[in-house]
């Protein structure tokens, strides 16, 4: 039996996703914007998120939450974090209670600090919460070219079920069962890749940006390990491998965000130029309060935090890390 998917957010990634997943299921994609979900029905495209792309013609699209996800055997969450609680409030009451709700955000609500999961737990108790995670740049997976996803979910049965609702050509889902690792190391590299797009910006060099990466990796492992994730998980797809992409890709919106601020360009203006979300910017503030309550030292997001909103210039940033003393590399800083 084929599971019907219901995919709620219509951006770059969301209907990437919905895209693939319409080639193995049934698929129904929600979005706000009436102006997309006809561009979707009838061109099979999304100009405005992924231009260019021509998505899977059977992918149908829906102005109606309820009509998205009251047949769904599968629930996917393609909205920014900061909406994810909002949109599902919304759905909950057309979801019926042991379909899996996967999510696609990489980010950490503002006021509660919480994960995606958590929020899904929160407001759909008996719903199994999962995250589709990786290295997965939505402009390079729709046209095709080879990428590699984990699926986790605390049960392997169902994660090894939604494997082939995801899995599709080249792209390839692994699962895994540490939920909270896979789901930090996506929220938490975007402030590194925030951090490397400053150094390119600024033409700092591409032993600057390792050095960033491998950094970068250790502090957000001692944050992902002091909040319950497991080590390997870091070395993995959801943790390095996301962390690499980012880090290094000019199609990352983190690491355009950063990259403009190397060049000199303020915050503001960079956002209000961007039709993109960059989730690294608001997930450095909630970051910064974590590792007080954890007691982790997170050098390179509290420099990143500094210039977001404390005013810094990148040049405070870089000479910031460079007082940093510096220690064994096997310990924090
Ligand atoms: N684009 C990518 O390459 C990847 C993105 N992600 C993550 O996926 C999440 C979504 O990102 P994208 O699709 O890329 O973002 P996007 O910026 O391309 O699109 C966001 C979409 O969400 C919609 N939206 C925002 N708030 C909403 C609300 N309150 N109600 C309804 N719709 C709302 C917007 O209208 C837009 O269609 C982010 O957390 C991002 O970090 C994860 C992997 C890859
Ligand atoms: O998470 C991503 C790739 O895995 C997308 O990164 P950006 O949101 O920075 O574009």
């Amino acid at each position: 039996m084929k599971l019907k998917v219901g995919l709620l957010g219509g951006g770059s990634w969301g209907t990437t996703v919905a895209s693939l997943t319409a080639k193995n299921s049934p698929t129904i994609i929600w979005a706000r914007d009436e102006e997309i979900v006809n561009e979707i029905n009838e061109f099979h495209t999304n100009e405005k998120y992924l231009p260019h792309a021509k998505l899977t013609p059977s992918l149908r699209a829906s102005t109606s939450i309820k009509e998205t996800v009251e047949d769904a055997d599968v629930i996917v969450m393609g909205v920014p974090s900061q909406s994810l609680r909002k949109v599902l409030e919304e759905a909950k009451p057309y979801i019926r209670p042991w379909v899996p709700v996967i999510n696609l955000a990489k980010g950490l609500e503002l006021n509660t600090k919480k994960r995606m999961t958590e929020i899904i737990e929160e407001i759909l108790p008996e719903n199994p919460a999962g995250v589709l995670t990786g290295p997965n740049l939505a402009k390079e997976i729709h046209f095709g070219k080879a990428a590699a996803a984990v699926i986790a979910m605390v049960d392997h049965n169902i994660a090894s079920r939604l494997q082939t609702v995801f899995s599709s050509g080249l792209f390839r889902v692994y699962t895994n069962d540490d939920v909270i690792g896979c789901e930090l190391g996506g929220a938490l590299k975007n402030i590194i890749a925030i951090a490397t797009g400053m150094g390119d910006g600024a033409n700092a060099g591409d032993n600057t940006r390792a050095a960033i990466i491998t950094r970068g990796l250790s502090e957000l492992t001692r944050l992902g390990v002091a909040m319950g994730g497991k080590k390997s998980t870091f070395a993995g797809l959801a943790g390095m491998g996301d962390l690499v992409a980012t880090c290094s890709s000019s199609k990352s919106r983190n690491h355009h965000v950063g990259f403009q601020l190397g060049r000199g360009k303020k915050l503001e203006e960079i956002i209000s130029e961007m039709n993109e979300v960059a989730e690294g910017v608001k997930t450095a503030k909630v970051v910064m309060e974590l590792a007080k309550e954890y007691q982790v030292d997170m050098p390179i997001s509290r420099e990143i935090y500094k210039v977001l909103y404390e005013g810094n210039t990148v040049n405070d940033a870089f000479k910031g890390l460079i007082k940093y003393e510096v220690g064994s590399e096997k310990e924090p800083g």
